[in-house]
Formats: structure tokens, C-alpha cells, sequence
């Protein structure tokens, strides 16, 4: 057995482990971004909130009500006047107040759960479909961890604060507030004599109050690097396996893993200072009611000035029990609108990212896209530094099949990426059927454009589902002939299930060539009027290809399409071949016009037959 070792990672391996994870967002309290969630409850305002205050109210005030009855009226009155009849009496209003608060408690924390729930759910639902719609420049910059943390670990926090925290806050205000009144009410000297801790108090849990934000932002920071190391750990494993990098993957795992404990740990560190603090303060404030309490109760008995009876004196017992439970708990619910802030301020961020790509509030909607593909002086740089697209015009006639060539990172997808309006151009216009790109709406666009990728995502699912994924209203029948016409259904027809078997998430049950048939099956469902193959048939064998090849007029027959190739066989045919290099397009024409011309493609074509002798 291999031993556990402690691994030392060498310094080109900690740099691989780098991830652009979010920074502390350190920002005061913020009552607008504040406003801004709880504007979530505002669906609820009618029906969930008003019941969760009222039954919030009513048990609050049997509370507040209790310790008079019991101090003054019980001792005071019923026990100093010997009165057994109003003793019973007043015995059996209490039991019944504690039963009314009992009744509205439950249904306070019933209709609390509910609006939490509602809220949290309301909230995921408008980030995911907002990221879902954002630019592709977003997903560029972000690692896939980082967005999961944000739409589950940041709205999950929230949830404690929305079950729990908003009422509570209120109710812990409105009877921190009613003691005090009833305090000063009761008796004005011991109250102040007792309350005058409390600045002291207010002033210390100030000061935690930075220190503790700042850990729970740490805490976030970590559980995204742990995220994202785990996405790319669990998406890349077959690489790491092969390349025997499962120690230096453990080890880095172990270190944010570490970390991630740590924070945590002080995190909580910092919050547990609170309750122990509330706690000392409640024992001074005991100990001096007693001394103090006892005084006045002693100089009124003797005929003193003071009028402190033994009744409000214990009132005031029952009442300086339930204080600092209220300030204990506006400590943790603090904290926790503290958590809540530094994830809402992490939602929102998202939530105010606009797609950078933006429809058009008059974007046309195109019916039916002929498919005349123009760019005119079209520049494009993905980060405003490095171009990928150099004043390059075009220009595809409709139902044209054209062939984009050149050496890698020459620019051949960026062309594919700005037809479909992934990103738009830093300069120039790309036009379609005569618009500019920009007018189209985004919708109508995308729908008659289809994209077929090597690297070919099918989701979770049957093969029917995948095929159907452009075009759900297909019927069983169309997602099979779409599916013989590309020669997907040879394999499709030995699987145990057929078109009913279930792929995994990406289709690894699948092979590469398998996949890709089903994304050309998929393509030619959907009917696009635009069809772009970017390095689609790399993957396929010798064989496979000239069934292919087949299929592939089928799939281009009527249709504007772009094909991105390495393999020159495939784009032989081709009405219009375009060579580009660095961003700029070098030659263009079809393929003997090109051989003849004994430029760039010429010698790319030669290099391909010189390299396939060879082999
Ligand atoms: N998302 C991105 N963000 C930043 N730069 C990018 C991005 N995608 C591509 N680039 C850069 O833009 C340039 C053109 O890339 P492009 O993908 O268009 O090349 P390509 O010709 O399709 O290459 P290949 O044949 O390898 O697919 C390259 O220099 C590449 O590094």
C-alpha cells in the first residue's frame, strides 16, 4: 500500500493551483444594498408578513405583559392584600396569556419558515436565470466553482437571516424597547442604575463588529477557491490520472481545505466572544439589582423616599431575565445580517453584471434568416489588448458553404463567435441578411444559427433529449430521421435502450465520434438557417467520415454554412475558402483557385499530404 506522505509541493506546482477567486468585497453596512433584499419580501407583504408580524406582535406583548401581572398585581395586590380570589384569578390569566403566546410563537416561526423558503427561492430563481443570460465575456473571467458558490453557499446564508433574522430583529427590538419603558416606568432609579452599563456594551460590540465581518468574508473567499479547485479536480481527473498528479492535487486540496477550516474556525471564534460578553454583562446587571433593589426595597419600608415595592422589584427580576436574551440574540442576529451582507453584496454583484452582448429595446426579430453573412472592417480583441480579429471584411452568400483555414489561434472561432453574437465586435460591423448583427434580436439570431463543436456538451438526459435540444416540440419520429441522416442511428440502435438510453452529464458513456454525431443530429433538427462546424469532423475515423461527409451535404444542403476545419479534405469542396493568419485574412477563393494561386493554403495542403505520406 502506498504510504500517506506529506507532500511538498514544488514552487511551478503551487503556481498551477492559482485561481482568480473573489476578492473581499469591504464595504460599510449598507442600509440600501439592506433595503434591496428585504425588497424581496415585498410579494409577501400581503399575505405571509403581515401574519408572521401580527402573531410576532401579539406573543411580544402577552411577554411584555406577564412579569406586571405576576410582580405587581400577583405580590402587590392579590399576595399583599391576601386576596385568594383574585390570585386564582389572575393564575388563570396567566396560564391563558402563556397559552395565546405559546399559539403565536408557533405560528409566528410556521409563517416565518414559509416566507424564508419563498424568499430564498424567489432569489435563486432571478440569479440563475441572470447569469444565464450573460455574455460570454462573464463566464470567460470566472471559474464555474466561483458562480455555484454564489447561487448555492451565498443564498443558502441568506436563508437563516430571511427564516429567522428579519422578525426576530423586530421582535427583539420591540421588547428591548417595551423593558426599557416599562423599567423607567416601574421604577426610574433602579433603572437607570442598571442600564447604565449598557453604552459600555454598545461600545465593545461596535468594536468586534469589523473583525467578525472580515472573518466571514475570508470564509467565503475559501469556500470558493475549494469549489473551483474541486470543479476543475473532478472535471480534469482523467488527465491528472494519466499525468500521475493525484498527490500534488491531494496536496494542494489539503492546504485550501486547510485554510478553508481555519477561517472558519475563526470565523466562529469571533462570534462566540459575543454570548460570553452579553453574559457578564447579565451577571453585573443582577448583581446590582439585588444590591441596589434591595436598598430601596429596605429605604421604603423604613419610610424612605423611595416607593419600590417587593412586587415591582421582582417584575423587575423577571424583566432583566428577559433583556439580555434579546441583546444576546440582536448580537448573533448581527452577525448574521453581517453574513447576509457580504453575501447579498456578492448576489448583487452578479445580479448588476449586464450582459455585454445587449439586445436592442427595437431589436427586429428576423423570421426566416437567409443566411448572407457580411463583416465590414470587423476588429475584435477579447481583452482590449491582444487583437484576434485585425479590420477583417467578408463577406458569405447565402446558402454558400464556406471554409475558414489557418494556423491555430488565427482567428477562425472568434469569426464563428461574433456570427453568433457571443461577443460584439470592438470595431466594425458584422451584418446578416443585409442587418447589422446588432439590430437582430438575440433570440431570432441564435435560433436559426447552430453551432456544432469538437468538444460536443450533452447534458444529462436520453440520446432522445440531446437530439431534440434545439427544437423540444420534434416529435420521436423527426429526432430519429434526423438522427439516420447523419448515420448516428448504427449506434444509437445497438445500445440497450436505444434513443431511450440515459447519458451522463457530457456523455462520458459515449465515445468522442459518437457525441459528435449526435450533436450533428441535433444541428440538423433544429433546422438553422446558419450552420457553423468548428473543428466538427477532427474526431471521427476514416470511415465514419465519409459517411460523414454524406451526411454532411444533407446537413448544409439549403443552409449557409461556416466551417472551421484543420483537415483540408473537408473543406475541398467548399464554394469559398478563407486563409487567415494572426486576425487578417490572407487569401481567399475556392480550392483549385487557391492551389493555383501557391500561396499559403497551397502550402498548408502540401505540408497536410507530405505529413500523411509520411504517416
Ligand atoms: N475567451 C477568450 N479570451 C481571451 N482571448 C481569447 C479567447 N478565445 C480566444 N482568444 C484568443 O484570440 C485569438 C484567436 O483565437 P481563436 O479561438 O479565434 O483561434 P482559432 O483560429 O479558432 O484557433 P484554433 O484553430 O486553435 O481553434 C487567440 O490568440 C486566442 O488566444
Amino acid at each position: 500500500m502506498r504510504k500517506k506522505q506529506k507532500i511538498e509541493m514544488n514552487d511551478n506546482v503551487k503556481k498551477r493551483f492559482y485561481y482568480s477567486t473573489d476578492n473581499a468585497i469591504e464595504k460599510p453596512f449598507n442600509w440600501q444594498q439592506m433595503w434591496r433584499l428585504f425588497s424581496y419580501m415585498k410579494p409577501y407583504s400581503k399575505n405571509l408578513l403581515p401574519l408572521a408580524i401580527i402573531t410576532m406582535l401579539i406573543a411580544t406583548g402577552v411577554r411584555l405583559a406577564i412579569p406586571i401581572i405576576i410582580g405587581k398585581y400577583m405580590f402587590d395586590f392579590a399576595i399583599g392584600e391576601r386576596d385568594m380570589d383574585l390570585l386564582v384569578n389572575l393564575a388563570i390569566l396567566i396560564t391563558g396569556l402563556y397559552i395565546v403566546s405559546y399559539v403565536a410563537n408557533a405560528l409566528r416561526i410556521r409563517w416565518m419558515n414559509m416566507l424564508g423558503q419563498n424568499v430564498i427561492y424567489d432569489l435563486r430563481k432571478h440569479l440563475f436565470t441572470h447569469v444565464q443570460g450573460l455574455s460570454h465575456r462573464f463566464f470567460d473571467q470566472r471559474s464555474a466553482g466561483s458562480i455555484l458558490v454564489r447561487i448555492m453557499n451565498d443564498i443558502n446564508s441568506l436563508q437563516e437571516l430571511f427564516t429567522n433574522g428579519v422578525i426576530n430583529l423586530l421582535m427583539d427590538f420591540i421588547l428591548l424597547i417595551g423593558i426599557v419603558v416599562i423599567l423607567f416606568a416601574l421604577s426610574p432609579e433602579l433603572a437607570t442604575a442598571i442600564l447604565i452599563i449598557l453604552p459600555l456594551m454598545f461600545f465593545i460590540s461596535t468594536s468586534l463588529r469589523r473583525k467578525i465581518r472580515r472573518a466571514w468574508q475570508d470564509v467565503r473567499i475559501k469556500q470558493a477557491m475549494l469549489n473551483s479547485h474541486l470543479n476543475e479536480s473532478i472535471q480534469g481527473v482523467r488527465v491528472t490520472q494519466s499525468f500521475t498528479q493525484e498527490w500534488e492535487n491531494i496536496a494542494f486540496f489539503d492546504r485550501i481545505n486547510t485554510e478553508n477550516f481555519e477561517s472558519w474556525r475563526n470565523a466562529t471564534q469571533q462570534n462566540a466572544i459575543f454570548r460570553p460578553f452579553v453574559e457578564m454583562t447579565n451577571a453585573v446587571g443582577t448583581a446590582i439589582l439585588i444590591w441596589f433593589g434591595a436598598y430601596l426595597i429596605q429605604s421604603s419600608l423604613q419610610g424612605g423616599s423611595s416607593t419600590l415595592t417587593i412586587g415591582v422589584f421582582i417584575s423587575f427580576a423577571f424583566y432583566l431575565g428577559m433583556f439580555w436574551e434579546p441583546i444576546s440574540r440582536l448580537g448573533q442576529l448581527y452577525n448574521m445580517l453581517l453574513v447576509g451582507m457580504a453575501s447579498s453584496e456578492r448576489i448583487f454583484e452578479f445580479l448588476d453584471e449586464k450582459p455585454i452582448v445587449d439586445e436592442k429595446d427595437n431589436a427586429v426579430r428576423l423570421e426566416e434568416i437567409r443566411g448572407e453573412i457580411e463583416f465590414k472592417d470587423v476588429e475584435f480583441s477579447y481583452d482590449g489588448k491582444r487583437t484576434a480579429l485585425n479590420r477583417i471584411s467578408l463577406k458569405m452568400e447565402a446558402g454558400q458553404t464556406v471554409a475558414l483555414v489557418g494556423h491555430t489561434g488565427s482567428g477562425k472561432t472568434t469569426i464563428a463567435n461574433l456570427i453568433s453574437r457571443f461577443y460584439d465586435a470592438t470595431g466594425g460591423e458584422v451584418k446578416i441578411d443585409g442587418n447589422n448583427i446588432r439590430d437582430i434580436s438575440l433570440q431570432s439570431l441564435r435560433s436559426q444559427i447552430s453551432v456544432v463543436l469538437q468538444d460536443t456538451f450533452i447534458f444529462s438526459g436520453t440520446i432522445n433529449d440531446n437530439i431534440r435540444f434545439g427544437r423540444p416540440t420534434a416529435t420521436d419520429e423527426e429526432v430519429k430521421a434526423a438522427a439516420e441522416a447523419v448515420g448516428a442511428n448504427t449506434f444509437i440502435e445497438r445500445l440497450k435502450n436505444g434513443y431511450e438510453t440515459e447519458v451522463e452529464e457530457r456523455g462520458n458513456v459515449l465515445s468522442v465520434g459518437e457525441r459528435q454525431l449526435i450533436s450533428f443530429a441535433r444541428a440538423l433538427l433544429a433546422d438553422p438557417s446558419i450552420i457553423i462546424l468548428d473543428e466538427a469532423t477532427a474526431s471521427i475515423d476514416t470511415e465514419t467520415e465519409v459517411q460523414i461527409q454524406l451526411a454532411l451535404k444533407k446537413l448544409l444542403k439549403g443552409r449557409t454554412a461556416i466551417i472551421i476545419a484543420h483537415r483540408l479534405s473537408t473543406i475541398r469542396e467548399a464554394d469559398n475558402i478563407f486563409v487567415l493568419d494572426h486576425g487578417n485574412i490572407m487569401e481567399q477563393g475556392n480550392h483549385d483557385k487557391l492551389m493555383e494561386h501557391k500561396g499559403i493554403y497551397y502550402h498548408l495542403v502540401k505540408a497536410q499530404f507530405t505529413m500523411q505520406d509520411a504517416g
